[in-house]
């Protein structure tokens, strides 16, 4: 076996194996919530169909109400839902409300607060503009009018806009389904009687969490032992749930009981790479069991945790069809302290994220970086990435850095 490889040839490897984008499938506009768009969002009508009032007030020839109070005959009614079905001839106006259709011969709108109504007579306050406070037919779109790329991933204001462009339903990306195998004899699932050398898992909950965020289906397949029959039979129950994803936690380094690459490998797995230059997480595995992409997290808490942001998120965003998958996640930062050189391998920092007084994003490296740590993992903002073997760094200078928050994990 090789030694470990790159952050960047990894991803690589990674995103190489979603191949294709999953198929797509129709779900009604109520369930399209997270979803991907698999097809081009085209209009399938005209928004605002027709020129409509944007106040309630009175449709008027604007060449009538050029005269300083000039005084109409008001002839009628429009409402939102019930348009005037005449015309606005010389020296006439119309009633009309927010949204109503304009009615044929109008071309301004005077809002009711400038005027003064007498029986079937308005006089205006001021004289009126064509164009004033009408919205024209197909202002916010046209029927044909591509509205949203395939690869969307919708949000509230996107479901709308497919709503008032008139799709019942929308064609999506099927959502990548992940199965979570955690692995170990000292784990047991929260509230469960615990032995004495034994912990609570707790990984399987983050990565849950972050397929989820990503708009994927985590199948939990509970905790398997640290032996081959256990893994074997687990890998059997993962092969059973079709997933498009295998995730294992734990078991990916070289002691005696990490036992799940050799029971992958026997179930027929081929190894993609294990070991990548980066802290945490060298101990990553990546492989192909069939059609089943594999990825092996290592058991660290926060190891797994930075390896499904990095591998994972990536991977599922391929295979929802968003674009540029592999896009570079973070962001330009500055160090709020100095920084050691760094070692061989790409190294990220949890670390707090602020703001200086002239707004500019800091990042200030936690005080305890152990992979074990949870709470650390729980309190962090976000990671300062540092390329392998980086110089010392002074406080000040430019950094780079991943947001949990900005990549919803
Ligand atoms: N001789 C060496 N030892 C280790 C190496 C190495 O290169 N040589 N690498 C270290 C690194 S780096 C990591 S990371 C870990 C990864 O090891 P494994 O993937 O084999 O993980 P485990 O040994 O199963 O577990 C490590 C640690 O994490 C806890 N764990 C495991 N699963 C969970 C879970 N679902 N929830 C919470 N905690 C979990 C487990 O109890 C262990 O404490 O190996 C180093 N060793
Ligand atoms: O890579 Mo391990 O993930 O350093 O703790």
């Amino acid at each position: 076996m090789s030694g470990p490889i790159p952050v960047e040839e990894a991803l690589r490897r990674v995103l190489a194996s979603a191949e294709a984008p999953l198929g797509e499938e129709r779900v009604p506009l109520e369930e399209a919530f997270g979803r991907v768009l698999a097809r081009d969002l085209v209009a399938l009508r005209t928004q605002p169909p027709f020129a409509n009032s944007a106040m309630d007030g009175y449709a008027v020839r604007a060449v009538d109400a050029a005269a300083p109070a000039a005084t109409l005959r008001v002839v009628g009614e429009a409402a939102a839902g019930r348009a005037f079905a005449g015309r606005v001839g010389a020296g006439e106006a119309v009633r009309i409300f927010t949204g109503a259709p304009a009615p044929a011969g109008a071309d301004a709108i005077v809002v009711q607060e400038e005027v003064r109504r007498d029986g079937d007579r308005v006089t205006l306050g001021r004289p009126a503009r064509i164009g004033d406070n009408l919205r024209t037919e197909g202002l916010d779109f046209r029927e044909g009018e591509r509205l949203l790329g395939a690869g969307r991933r919708l949000g509230p204001r996107d479901i709308a806009l497919a709503a008032a462009a008139n799709h019942a339903a929308l064609f999506v990306r099927r959502c990548a389904r992940v199965a979570i195998l955690a692995t170990g004899d000292e784990l047991v699932a929260p509230g469960e009687p615990l032995g004495p050398s034994q912990i609570v898992a707790s990984n399987n909950f983050t990565v849950a969490g972050i397929v989820e965020a990503c708009g994927g289906v985590p199948i939990d397949l509970g905790i398997a032992r640290d032996s081959m029959a256990a893994l074997d039979e687990a890998i059997r129950a993962a092969l059973a749930a079709k997933p498009d994803v295998l995730v294992t936690l734990g078991g990916a380094s070289v002691g005696d009981h990490d036992l799940v690459q050799k029971a992958l490998a026997a179930a027929g797995m081929e190894l993609g790479f294990w070991k990548i230059a980066m802290r945490p997480g060298k101990p990553l595995m990546h492989g192909r069991l069939g059609d089943l992409r594999v990825l092996g997290l290592p058991g660290n808490p926060t190891s797994s945790t930075v390896c499904a942001v990095l591998f994972l998120r990536p991977l599922m965003r391929a295979l929802h069809g968003e674009p540029d998958p592999g896009a570079d996640p973070t962001r330009p930062a500055r160090l709020a302290v100095d920084l050691k050189a760094n070692g061989p391998r790409q190294d990220y920092q949890r670390c707090a994220l602020s703001r200086d007084a002239d707004g500019r994003l800091m990042a200030t490296p936690l005080a305890l970086q152990d992979s074990s740590l949870v709470k650390v993992m729980a309190y962090a903002d976000g990671l300062i990435v540092r390329p392998p073997d980086a110089a010392p760094a002074k406080a000040g200078d430019a950094c780079r850095v991943l947001a949990f928050d900005e990549l919803g994990v």
